[in-house]
């Protein structure tokens, strides 16, 4: 689904990636972790289009995408759900939902767009997905933080993209909204690819069920199971002497 090969940007002369190959298949949620700086939302920036790379190569569902616009990232598939909040707190969960159905589709259809009953049924069904069916017509102002962040990512998946990008998704929550989150994202990835950036090691013990990939500045350290990246010696290396205590 995903292949990168020399990707390269460096910001004032100073390298953040240097990435000689980077895959992910099919289906797969696959968490990248990395020390401060290691260059993990450079990528992540970079899939989406929010970035340009200086060099090198990304192909996704075989289209090569670097140089391409955001929003031409978009429509090939791939959606990013950033940190910063994206809702209207004065509109209903439901209401946020339609206006983000609506958008892509332009200003001025949306102004003349009819609610279908299968557009109803959808946003029903992302909905449940993201467990906010039953709080529909709840101000989204008035959700948890929790439920914010799945309001945040039932936005992206109306988009219905082959590839999610997500920073940190469970930061802040509650361990219960964590390990929901946890679920959420092992569901998504039965019908798509997932790309989730983490530092949150139970966490990333919860969702990792294929590969962890480690970056150190800005390159590819190792992949492996998590049990394989968290007894490593060169992954322990790197986080030690941080001030940061991520990979406890
Ligand atoms: N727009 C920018 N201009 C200049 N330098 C940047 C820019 N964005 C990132 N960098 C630098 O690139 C390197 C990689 O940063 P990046 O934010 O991608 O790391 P990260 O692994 O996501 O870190 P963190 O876990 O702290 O979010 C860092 O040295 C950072 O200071």
């Amino acid at each position: 689904m995903l292949n990168v090969k020399n990707l390269n940007v460096a910001f004032g002369g100073v390298k953040a990636l240097d990435l000689h190959g980077f895959s992910v298949g099919m289906n797969e949620l696959r968490v990248i972790i990395g020390p401060n700086g290691a260059g993990k939302s450079t990528f992540l920036d970079i899939l989406c289009g929010k970035t340009q790379a200086d060099d090198g190569e990304v192909v996704f569902d075989g289209n090569p995408i670097l140089g391409r616009k955001e929003v031409d990232i978009a429509n090939l598939g791939i959606a990013r759900k950033f940190q910063k909040p994206s809702i209207f707190g004065s509109l209903t969960v439901y209401d946020n939902m339609l206006l983000a159905a609506r958008m892509p589709k332009g200003i001025f259809k949306s102004m003349f767009f009819k609610i279908s009953s299968e557009l109803k049924d959808r946003i029903y069904q992302v909905a449940k997905m993201v467990r906010l069916d039953i709080h529909l017509s709840k101000l989204a102002g008035n959700l948890s933080h929790g439920q914010k962040q799945w309001l945040e990512i039932a936005i992206v998946m109306l988009q219905d993209p082959k590839l999610l990008l997500i920073d940190e998704p469970a930061a802040g929550m509650s361990d219960e909204e964590t390990y929901r989150t946890g679920e959420l994202l092992t569901d998504l990835a039965k019908h798509h690819c997932v790309i989730v950036i983490e530092h949150d090691m139970s966490f990333v013990e919860q969702i990792a069920n294929r590969l962890v990939s480690v970056l150190v500045r800005g390159k590819l350290l190792m992949e492996g199971s998590f049990a394989e990246v968290r007894n490593d010696q060169r992954v322990i290396d790197c986080y030690l002497g941080r001030t940061n205590t991520q990979l406890e």
